[in-house]
């Protein structure tokens, strides 16, 4: 049993990185939700320590040269950065909560957890309209947030090669999947996904290969989202530790408006609550994300304000 998280415990990780998203503006989510909770009355940001990872955001007034990993040298820097932060918040015996801007940088989040708990297996649930699962040589866009599961699964997925990433493209994606230790740090079949419906082929074949489980939103309205958690753990029952990393765009298009890949049929408000409240109850909770809120893309910052509702009401729940 891992979890016992006091609020004193919690450290909010700030990464406002964009770089991996095909839209600009992710790195603007956080402060959003900021402003949400001012809007809200909240006191939400006063209750937690914060730390922030240096971002490079910067990068992006040059251009990319890597078509098939747009921006991927700086993406390696935020995924070590990104590692190194998590492990030091699991080294001083705190709880990394994490606010991101695209869902690259989560790929970091699962470094820096295996580099703390090197010996422990990792139940990852995505909570997430895609898959995220693309490498260089299957990527439709070449947007490096559609790669953060590839990167810690350590996949290239040949069998599905369409694109011929040139050579210094493969040296950092090589350079990205051996960040912390060499190799995977999860096996695949111990990822649940929840409400992915926008998968592209070689993606599916990977869930076909590995036997992922993806609890559609269909499932989770039949069922109920209490019951899907309850599912979603057991099936990691093997597992020692839980990471949940939540991208709002998991929740319906047409409450996802503020967000850069808003997609049909997805879940509501509601449902993500209660999904991600009962998700972080389990004992085994070593770490929690959202992602990608966007508010250039939103009007009058309803994206951040319903993803704000679900960050106070989750980490309400993981405190018990
Ligand atoms: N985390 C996300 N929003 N990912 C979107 C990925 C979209 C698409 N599968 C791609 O690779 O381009």
């Amino acid at each position: 049993m891992e979890k016992n998280i006091s609020e004193d415990r919690i450290r909010i990780i700030q990464v406002k990185s964009e770089i991996a998203a095909g839209t600009r503006g992710a790195s603007l989510g956080i402060d959003a939700l900021k402003i949400a909770s001012l809007d809200l009355n909240s006191d939400y940001f006063t209750r937690f320590d914060e730390e922030e990872v240096e971002t490079v955001n910067e990068i992006l007034f040059d251009g990319f040269e890597h078509p098939h990993a747009k921006f991927i040298d700086g993406v390696y820097t935020m995924e070590s950065r990104v590692s190194e932060m998590v492990k030091k918040v699991l080294d001083e015996d705190n709880f990394p909560l994490v606010l991101a801007g695209d869902h690259s940088t989560a790929a970091g989040t699962i470094m820096g957890i295996k580099n703390h708990y090197k010996n422990k297996r990792l139940g990852v649930i995505w909570i997430d309209a895609h898959a995220d699962l693309h490498t260089p040589y299957t990527t439709p866009s070449g947007n490096m947030h559609g790669m953060p599961l590839a990167m810690v699964g350590s996949l290239d997925n040949m069998d599905c090669r369409i694109n011929n990433p040139k050579k210094e493209t493969v040296e950092l994606w090589e350079k990205i999947k051996n960040i912390g230790f060499k190799g995977p740090k999860i096996d695949l079949s111990d990822i649940v996904f929840i409400s992915a419906r926008d998968l592209e082929e070689p993606e599916q074949f990977l869930l076909n290969k590995y036997s992922i489980k993806n609890f559609t939103t269909d499932e989770v309205r039949k069922l109920g989202a209490k019951e899907v958690a309850k599912q979603a753990l057991d099936r990691l029952d093997n597992c020692d530790i839980i990471y949940v990393s939540f991208d709002v765009d998991s929740m319906d298009s047409e409450i996802s408006v503020g967000t850069g890949t808003p997609v049909k049929n997805g879940l509501t408000a509601e449902e993500a609550k209660i999904l991600n409240c009962e998700l972080v109850k389990s004992p085994k909770l070593v770490g929690w994300e959202m992602v990608e809120v966007n508010p250039t893309l939103d009007t009058e910052n309803k994206m951040a304000e319903t993803a704000f509702e679900i960050l106070e009401e989750t980490t309400n729940s993981m405190l018990g």
